[in-house]
């Protein structure tokens, strides 16, 4: 079957005529099983943007059975913006429905289009990173990090700090003051019994941002992924073992995650947080064998299949999340060393299996968390959050993790590795 190439660098409107115009581009199954296909085909669920049917092409079939499909019906609500997230959500689904959907130049088609499409608002930003959205906005800051060498000492030491990047005004710490003894009141706040966190922490999209007056600090952070991508040096760092993941392009790997939301974390009069990775080793899975430096520590007979490249090699062990660069702005006017609360960042120690075997062993530096200091960091490395001692103050910090989804991710529902010929590996 001829299938129809698809323009996405048209107008997007006019691209998803194409679309759906050809339904060749969109269904093929080899499989001749009645209705088996059809069944096993679980579309994603576009919300209101789209709804998908599928009918039998009757010239295929055999013995009475299908062998092709055929886009029936593609009925799309908004088809202008959303095409490109039409796309992606076919990528990301492309699990479920590979046997129906020919997922190779849906694979190759999405590519190039995270690849050349820049986005233009916030919301974009998490499907590509060609183009940092808050050059304009934040030229000067953007402009500072790369001038000076604060890449390079991220890349080279973990870690870098910055300070009167954007600073948190006195009205936004008062709203965000008023709101917090609210839900103190309702006795929400609190987190639940932990003893390795003690912090109060939630998420800000931007309409949040704005009530509290923090956009500038929430674009901000938003901007960062994107213009890392164009100023950090990937190559520097071992070859991934998996091809990258959607969002993340070989060419431009780091991304917002999902959602957009900043964390604000709150730290209290004695609250704090123990040494801890934001993306520690994972232990579930790939349990025996450690590849640390060409040393192989556990018996290889005992080595999970998951431990193995497909030519036998040993993998890197898996990590717990996609976070990558760990981004957080300090928001606090008047900090003083006697209000404790230091971030402490303990030295080299990316490749530390368990957090707290950097007590005692590790040099470590702490930062204070004064207002508009920027902190980068691999979000491998171990720090802590040292107990804060002023009754009086209340320790806040903005965080975004920037994500790399094709490093590790068994978190994160959308994570498959692709073989060569762009099927997907079983786990
Ligand atoms: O607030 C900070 O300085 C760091 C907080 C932290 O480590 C985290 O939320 O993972
Ligand atoms: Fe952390």
């Amino acid at each position: 079957m001829v299938r129809t190439e698809i323009d996405i660098g048209n107008s997007l409107s006019s691209a998803f005529e194409a679309l759906v115009a050809s339904s060749e581009f969109m269904i093929k199954s080899s499989v001749s099983t009645w209705g088996h296909q059809l069944s096993s085909c679980r579309m994603p669920d576009f919300g209101d943007s789209a709804t998908v049917t599928f009918s039998p092409r009757p010239s295929t079939c055999e013995n009475g059975n299908p062998t092709e499909y055929i886009l029936f019906t593609f009925d799309f609500n908004s088809p202008m913006e959303d095409f490109g997230m039409l796309c992606l959500e076919l990528y990301r689904h492309r699990a479920d429905i590979r046997h129906a959907v020919c997922i190779k130049d849906l694979e190759s088609n999405v590519l190039d289009f995270l690849n050349s499409q820049p986005p233009d608002t916030g919301k974009d930003a998490e499907l590509t990173s060609s183009e940092a959205i808050g050059d304009e906005k934040f030229g000067l800051i953007l402009k500072q990090l790369v001038d000076s060498d604060a890449l390079a000492k991220l890349q080279q030491d973990g870690f870098v700090v910055i300070d009167n990047v954007i600073k948190t005004t006195q009205s936004s710490n008062e709203k965000l003051d008023v709101a917090s003894q609210a839900k103190t009141s309702q006795g929400k706040g609190k987190a639940d019994a932990r003893d390795y966190r003690t912090d109060r922490v939630s998420f800000l999209d931007r309409v949040d941002a704005l009530e509290y007056g923090l956009e500038d600090q929430h674009d901000f952070l938003l901007t960062l992924a994107s213009h890392l991508n164009d100023n950090l040096d990937f190559s520097l760092q071992d070859p991934p073992p998996y091809k990258p993941m959607s969002p993340g392009t070989a060419e431009r790997p780091l991304t917002n995650p999902t959602g957009f939301n900043v964390q604000i974390a709150e730290y209290g009069e004695n609250d704090y947080y123990k040494p801890h990775s934001d993306n520690s080793f994972d232990f579930r899975i790939n349990p025996y064998g450690v590849f640390d430096g060409g040393t192989v520590t556990g018996a290889k007979d005992k080595l999970s299949p998951s431990t193995l490249n497909s030519d036998g090699t040993l993998l890197p062990r898996r990590r717990s999340n996609w976070r990558y660069i760990t981004a957080i702005l300090y928001m606090n006017e008047g900090w003083e060393k006697c209000d404790g609360g230091e971030l402490r960042m303990y030295l080299d120690s990316v490749g530390v299996l368990h957090p707290y075997m950097v007590v005692d062993r590790h040099k470590y530096i702490d930062i204070n968390p004064s207002n508009g200091k920027l902190l980068l960091f691999d979000s491998r490395m171990v720090h802590s959050v040292e107990k804060v001692l002023n009754e009086d103050k209340t320790r806040r910090a903005l965080t975004l993790w920037i994500i790399r989804p094709e490093e590790n991710g068994i978190a994160g529902e959308d994570y498959f590795l692709i073989d060569d010929d762009g099927g997907v590996v079983e786990q």
